[in-house]
């Protein structure tokens, strides 16, 4: 098979194929790029597979950083745009579970294909589109289905990560998990825990993220993958969770944890432990001990709450999506975000230096109380936001307070 229009991300590269092969080496396009073309889905970044061993690749190209030069890979810059090249290699025994004890360089793009994951992602091109696909990869993209290169249970013995990336191909493509890839994945399942969270995570979140997110949730329950994630995640119940990924995609990766902890078991106080082990940034965290308690209670929802979460109002709505919640309350919601007379304290019309200006109050512990205080008789339309209108609610409150 031949591609005739290459896509742009290709274009850019073929010169580093070029002089490649034309000091004799042999140069392909591999992996994510290759499927991801052939999917027409966006193409991330282009990886480029080579029978040049890194020095060789050093000595061709003028400027090449060293990005990953034990495992054989270099990066070429090339007019502003950095292309990693990796020499075909083997991967020995997988003590671990997770990163081979050594790799060797070989000159043999089948061996560099054959230690791949999944038929998928074993394909490669030539510089002017000719594929080279040696495992039925194109027929497995054609038919949708996610098959490792030869034995799976070899393959998922290598890496446990793969595990994960198999049903996160079959979310995010809407591919079938084919039988023996399958059998593999239930027989090593247990080796999940060896693997970093981080790893596990970007997977995790990618898979819930699939327009199929539902399908892979429900093979990941009836295979027990759910069992050996971090957090116990395998003993909640997660049918109300499919169901609404049934209907509604995540399309944020802090989505996916406001969504999932909405629908947890698990109390507000529990719920920093359980992102803990996850390993969730400080970003993600804050905003799901924002955002969770209000959906969790969004029938009683008040003016006040709207605002404290007012800068996480885009994730509430989304959330309120997936979750479910009456068109009518969300209208509600949304009239109420739109209607605050101020969205954050910095917009008040007087502050704290205007107070002691005015001798009202003191700087001191009563001054955060007074600006409380302000803030909440504006948001509740008690009070204008105007320099007068506060000024005089400012002297009644506080001016006969003692600092
Ligand atoms: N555990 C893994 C990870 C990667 N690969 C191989 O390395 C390629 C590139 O890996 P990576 O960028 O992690 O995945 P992609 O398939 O490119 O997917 P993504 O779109 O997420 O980048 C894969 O296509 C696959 O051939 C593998 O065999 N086993
Ligand atoms: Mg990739």
């Amino acid at each position: 098979m031949k591609i005739n229009t290459l896509p742009q991300e290709f274009i850019g590269a073929q010169p580093i194929l070029k002089i490649l092969t034309r000091a004799g080496f042999e140069a392909y396009f591999v992996g994510g790029s290759v499927r991801d073309m052939l999917l027409s889905q966006v193409i991330h970044d282009v990886d480029i597979a080579s029978s040049a061993f890194p020095e060789e690749v050093k000595f061709l190209f003028e400027k090449t950083v060293d990005t990953g030069i034990q495992h054989g890979t270099v990066m070429v810059l090339d007019h502003g745009e950095g292309y990693e090249i990796t020499t075909f290699r083997t991967e020995s025994t997988y003590t671990d579970f997770r990163r081979p004890d050594s790799v060797t360089f070989v000159r043999s793009l089948s061996e560099d294909l054959k230690r791949r994951d999944f038929t998928i992602n074993a394909l490669a091109m030539t510089l002017d589109g000719e594929i080279v696909d040696l495992f039925g990869g194109l027929d497995d993209i054609k038919n949708g289905i996610i098959r490792a290169v030869g034995d799976a249970e070899t393959r998922f013995t290598e890496d446990a990560l793969r595990m994960m990336r198999a049903l996160r191909f079959s979310a995010q493509l809407g591919f079938i998990i084919e039988a023996d890839t399958q059998k593999g994945l239930i027989e090593l399942v247990p080796n999940l825990e060896k693997i970093a969270v981080e790893r596990i995570r970007v997977e995790f979140e990618k898979m819930l993220m699939g327009a199929s997110a539902a399908n892979s949730l429900k093979i990941a329950v009836q295979d027990k993958v759910m069992l050996y994630l971090p957090g116990h995640i395998g003993q909640w119940e997660l049918s109300l969770i499919i169901s609404d990924l049934e209907i509604y995609q995540a399309n944020h990766i802090v989505v996916v944890w406001c969504h999932l902890l909405t629908r947890s078991p698990l109390k507000i106080q529990e719920m920093t432990h359980f992102m803990r082990q996850w390993k969730l940034s400080r970003d993600i965290m804050k905003t799901v001990i924002a955002v969770v308690p209000i959906v969790r209670q969004i029938e009683n929802v008040t003016i006040l709450d709207l605002y404290t979460v007012y800068s996480y109002a885009d994730v509430l709505l989304e959330i309120l999506k997936i979750t479910d919640v009456a068109d009518k309350t969300i209208q509600h919601v949304r009239s109420i975000l739109k209607m605050l007379p101020i969205t954050q304290s910095s917009e008040l019309a007087i502050n704290g230096s205007d107070l002691i200006k005015l001798g009202i109050v003191q700087p001191g512990p009563r001054m955060g109380h007074a600006l409380k205080a302000m803030e909440k008789a504006v948001v509740l339309s008690e009070v204008s936001n105007t320099p007068e209108a506060l000024t005089s609610f400012a002297k009644e409150q506080f001016s006969h307070d003692k600092n």
